[in-house]
């Protein structure tokens, strides 16, 4: 399905399906009908019914989900929320590792940094 085939669908909608028969969630602006797959879920179903009817991209990324979790995710969509911002996960975890390489690219450069003041202090 693309993107422009997606039913929009008001926040307010998403709101009225919070319960644990009747789940919808929303994850990086999809959004998903979590309903079937509640039974299954291995963190339990209450972790997931606390978030229903929200916007629970924060909660479902803390727990770190698995590549498999997020395939399940993509059989359970319905449809994009209205004025939100759709985005991949892919995307935002590539720029998690591009902040998580600068750190000794940082470290590097303060040890290039002291290694001249040492050098030129000893001149
Ligand atoms: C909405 C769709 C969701 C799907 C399809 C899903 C799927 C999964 C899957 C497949 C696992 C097994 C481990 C893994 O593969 O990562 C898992 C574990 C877990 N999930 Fe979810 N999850 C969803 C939502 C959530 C939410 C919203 C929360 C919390 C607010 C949550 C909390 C957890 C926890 C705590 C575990 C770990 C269970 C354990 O190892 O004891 N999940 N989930």
């Amino acid at each position: 399905m693309s993107e422009e085939e997606l039913r929009v669908i008001k926040a307010e909608e998403v709101a009225e399906h919070n319960t644990a028969s009747d789940l919808w969630i929303v994850y990086n602006g999809r959004v998903y009908d979590v309903s079937p797959y509640i039974d299954e879920h291995p963190g339990g179903e209450e972790v997931v019914v606390d978030v229903a009817g929200t916007d629970a991209t924060e909660a479902f990324e803390d727990i770190g989900h698995s590549d498999d979790a997020h395939e399940i995710l993509k059989g359970l969509l319905i449809g994009k929320v209205e004025g939100g911002v759709v985005k991949d996960a892919k995307t935002a975890s590539a720029v998690a590792e591009e902040g998580g390489l600068s750190m000794p690219l940082i470290g590097a450069i303060i040890f290039a940094l002291a290694a001249g003041a040492y050098f030129f202090l000893n001149q």
